[in-house]
């Protein structure tokens, strides 16, 4: 498999439903100083909730990180209440959106199929999206983890081609890590990412697997952090609670360096 050096580090912070707009800014003042030279090796990305993103975009004008969405609707226009679409987001300076995270999988009905859907209105708005999978502890616990997880990489880049998948962001998200400060050991993260890079392999090519980056997620810290993106599949970092914090997301950022 082509070496990981290929692969530009990028750790994404997913603040889920937190931050208001005051608070949002001023975390965004905190983390520029810290994080103004780290962009040549380290793409830091952002995610605040939806309403944040406009003030973002403006606040962020020259600041090394990009803006993600959380979540998007399919279809880019409609009669659909209270969802956002992925040119919307793209109007409000998203490269990326994060798409199956886990909570919407399992609090908001997400499958497979509306995952591969929202995988498709990002890349059709000329973003790309951070796809996430992974296994509930009883699916673990049951030995089902790399079944589970290859069953989801097949669902959501069902129809993309190879030179669409190779600049994706998978993110492995074990479940039973997200929010428990109980993170998989880096052996753990390092085997599942190299199922997936592998599956990516057979389903496209060398050069897709060796391009397509992997982000570990769930539980990440600064004292983590290091070894988790130290793994050679192991190309960054979605990190949830951690990414509140200024000082802890820069840590994070730098152990990435
Ligand atoms: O869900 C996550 C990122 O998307 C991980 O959350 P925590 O870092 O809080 O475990």
């Amino acid at each position: 498999m082509a070496a990981s050096a290929r692969r530009r580090k990028i750790v994404a912070g997913n603040w889920k439903m937190n931050k208001t707009v005051p608070e949002a800014l001023a975390l965004v003042r905190e983390l520029r100083g810290p994080l103004s030279s780290v962009g040549d090796v380290v793409e830091v990305v952002l995610a605040p909730p939806f309403v944040a993103l406009q003030p973002l975009h403006v606040a962020l004008e020259g600041a090394p990180f990009q803006l993600a969405g959380q979540n998007c609707h399919w279809e880019a226009s409609g009669a659909f209440t209270g969802e956002v679409s992925a040119p919307m987001l793209a109007e409000l300076g998203c490269a990326y959106v994060i798409v199956g995270h886990s909570e919407r999988r399992q609090l908001f009905g997400e499958t497979d199929e509306t995952v591969n859907k929202k995988a498709r209105a990002v890349r059709d708005a000329k973003m790309t999206p951070i796809i996430c999978v992974g296994e509930t502890l009883v699916e673990r616990e049951s030995d089902r983890t790399l079944e589970v997880v290859e069953r989801q990489v097949r669902g959501a880049l069902a129809g993309f081609e190879a030179k669409e998948v190779a600049g994706f962001v998978l993110a492995y998200e074990p479940v039973w890590a997200i929010g428990t400060g109980r993170n998989a050991s880096s052996a753990q993260a390092q085997e599942v990412h190299a199922a997936i890079r592998g599956l990516v392999g057979r389903l496209y090519d060398g050069e897709t697997a060796g391009r397509v980056r992997i982000q570990y997620g769930g539980s990440v810290k600064p004292d983590n952090a290091a070894e988790l993106l130290g793994q050679p599949d192991v190309d960054g970092a979605l990190v949830g609670g951690a990414s509140l914090k200024a000082g802890d997301f820069a840590a994070i950022v730098k152990a990435a360096t």
